[in-house]
């Protein structure tokens, strides 16, 4: 996966996305509105616009008990699961498996009216990092998506308008051992998750309509989505 075209974006990218998620919201600087709030769950948005379109920037964080940053990934990068928890969905197909970690996806959502529907390709990579702050606390998982093209699968060919977007995952598990030294159980696991994510829209859709998307969808993406890693994981040995 070293020598692939792709490699050297990667790099870059997912060193870019993980300093970004990692800038807590106060440090952002302003222009972050709270937009959606659900127990642990914490949604901003930026109002942000590029050639008239709303490109607005996405932040959330959340805390779930009882699974790991591992589990959150490996349940969001694989497209086995993707149907399971992705809502918005009617075609997923994987272009190219660049390597076990790598993979390039095509995808068409489900048109949302008064827009026309929309498709995106992009290459979703997953990644262990160092926990630089704990040197032997567990370490952090991430998850980078990167609109990126492919030959077979120009853009705006077919009825989709093709959309852009940068997304990441990261995930920082945090373990609180049981006193008496028992074995541990996901009783003592939580998982602190900040996802964001810029979507350019593509070809020209109504600030208005975009704004309600994200407001309605974000929020029932991610609930949907940990609520699903939790159910698949109850039963399982934690995976560190
Ligand atoms: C007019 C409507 C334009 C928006 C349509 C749309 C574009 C992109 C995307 C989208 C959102 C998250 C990802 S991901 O995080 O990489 C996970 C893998 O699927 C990829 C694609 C969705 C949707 C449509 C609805 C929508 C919007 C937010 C959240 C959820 N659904």
């Amino acid at each position: 996966a070293c020598q692939h075209r792709l490699w050297p974006e990667i790099e870059s990218v997912v060193k870019q996305q993980v300093a970004w998620a990692r800038t807590g919201i106060g440090e952002c600087g302003q222009g972050w509105q709270l937009f959606a709030e659900d127990g642990e769950m914490r949604m901003y948005r930026r109002e942000e616009e590029v050639d008239g379109m709303a490109v607005d920037p996405l932040k959330a964080v959340h805390t779930v008990p009882g699974i790991t940053g591992h589990e959150v990934c490996h349940y969001f990068f694989g497209p086995q699961y993707r149907y399971d928890w992705e809502t918005t969905l009617e075609q997923m197909t994987v272009l190219e498996t660049v390597s076990d970690d790598t993979l390039v996806f095509l995808q068409t959502h489900k048109r949302i009216w008064p827009a026309s529907q929309r498709d995106v390709l992009f290459w979703s990579h997953m990644r262990k990092l160092p926990n630089e702050n704990d040197r032997d606390g567990p370490d952090l998982w991430t998850v980078v998506n990167n609109s990126t093209t492919h030959l077979d699968y120009p853009p705006n060919v077919g009825k989709c308008v093709r959309i852009y977007l940068k997304v990441c995952l990261l995930c920082q598990t945090r373990v609180d051992p049981p006193k008496d030294g028992a074995p541990l159980t996901r009783d003592n696991i939580s998982c602190k998750i900040t996802y964001c994510s810029v979507v350019n829209p593509g070809g020209w859709a109504p600030a208005s309509v975009l704004r309600a998307v994200y407001k309605r969808e974000y929020p029932k993406f991610l609930k949907r989505f940990t609520a699903y890693v939790v159910n698949q994981t109850k039963n399982k040995p934690i995976m560190f």
